[in-house]
C-alpha cells in the first residue's frame, strides 16, 4: 500500500488518537466516539490480536514484552502512514515509545484521557486479568508505573479530564471538543 504523505494533512482528516493509563476507558470511550462521528474504529490491541491471530496476554506470555512492543510500534506507524479520520484507541504502553509518540503527534490529533489515581484504584480489580503488566504487583508498584507514566501522557493535543463520568459522558465532550477544532481548522491544545 502506498505511504500517505504525514504533512498537510487536514485537521478534519487527521486520525484521532486517544492515549492514557491502562484501563482510564480508551477502547470503551473511542468506540463510542467513532459511533457518534460515524467513523472507523481501529482499537491497536484488537488490531494486533487479529494480525497475529493471538490475545495480547498471549503474546506477553509466549513471546514476552519487548516483541509485544515491536509488534505495537509496527502496527501504529503502520496505521498512521495508511488511515485517515479513524478514532485510534492505543496500548497505555505505546506512548513509551519514542517512535510512536512522533508519528502520532506529526500526524494525528492526540487526546490524553485522564484519570485520578485514586479513581483509578477503584477499577484495579476489573483489569488485572487481561493487563500483563499488572500481573503480580503490589498496589505500591502499580501506582508507581502509574506515577511514571504520566510523564510520557504529557505529550498530547488536548487533554480530557475523565473522573466522575461515564462512557458516554466522556464520548459526548471528546466530540464537541473535536467539532469545535475542526470550526477553528486546527487542532486544540
Ligand atoms: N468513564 C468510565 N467510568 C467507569 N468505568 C469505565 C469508564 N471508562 C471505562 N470504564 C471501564 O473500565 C474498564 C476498562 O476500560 P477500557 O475501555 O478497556 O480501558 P483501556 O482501553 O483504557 O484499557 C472497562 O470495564 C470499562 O467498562
Ligand atoms: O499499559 C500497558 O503497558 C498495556 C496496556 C494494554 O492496553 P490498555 O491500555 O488498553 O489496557 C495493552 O496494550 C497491554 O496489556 C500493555
Ligand atoms: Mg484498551
Amino acid at each position: 500500500m502506498r505511504t500517505m504523505s504525514r504533512q498537510h494533512i487536514p485537521v478534519r482528516a487527521k486520525n484521532i488518537v486517544l492515549i492514557g493509563f491502562m484501563g482510564v476507558g480508551k477502547t470503551t470511550i473511542g468506540k463510542l466516539v467513532a459511533e457518534k462521528l460515524y467513523r472507523d474504529f481501529i482499537d491497536v490491541d484488537a488490531e494486533i490480536e487479529q494480525r497475529y491471530g493471538m490475545a495480547i496476554p498471549e503474546i506477553f506470555a509466549q513471546h514476552g514484552e519487548d516483541y509485544f512492543r515491536k509488534i505495537e510500534r509496527n502496527t501504529i506507524i503502520d496505521i498512521c502512514n495508511n488511515k485517515q479520520c479513524n478514532i485510534v484507541s492505543l496500548g497505555g504502553g505505546a506512548f513509551k515509545q519514542e517512535a510512536i509518540r512522533e508519528v502520532c503527534l506529526e500526524s494525528c490529533l492526540v487526546l490524553f484521557l485522564d484519570l485520578s489515581w485514586d479513581r483509578w484504584k477503584e477499577r484495579m480489580d476489573l483489569l488485572i486479568e487481561n493487563r500483563p503488566v499488572l500481573h503480580n504487583k503490589s498496589v505500591d508498584e502499580v501506582q508507581q508505573i502509574f506515577d511514571e507514566r504520566q510523564a510520557i501522557y504529557a505529550e498530547h493535543n488536548a487533554r480530557v479530564t475523565t473522573d466522575n463520568l461515564n462512557p458516554e459522558e466522556v464520548a459526548d465532550y471528546i466530540v464537541e471538543l473535536l467539532k469545535l477544532g475542526w470550526e477553528l481548522h486546527q487542532p486544540l491544545s
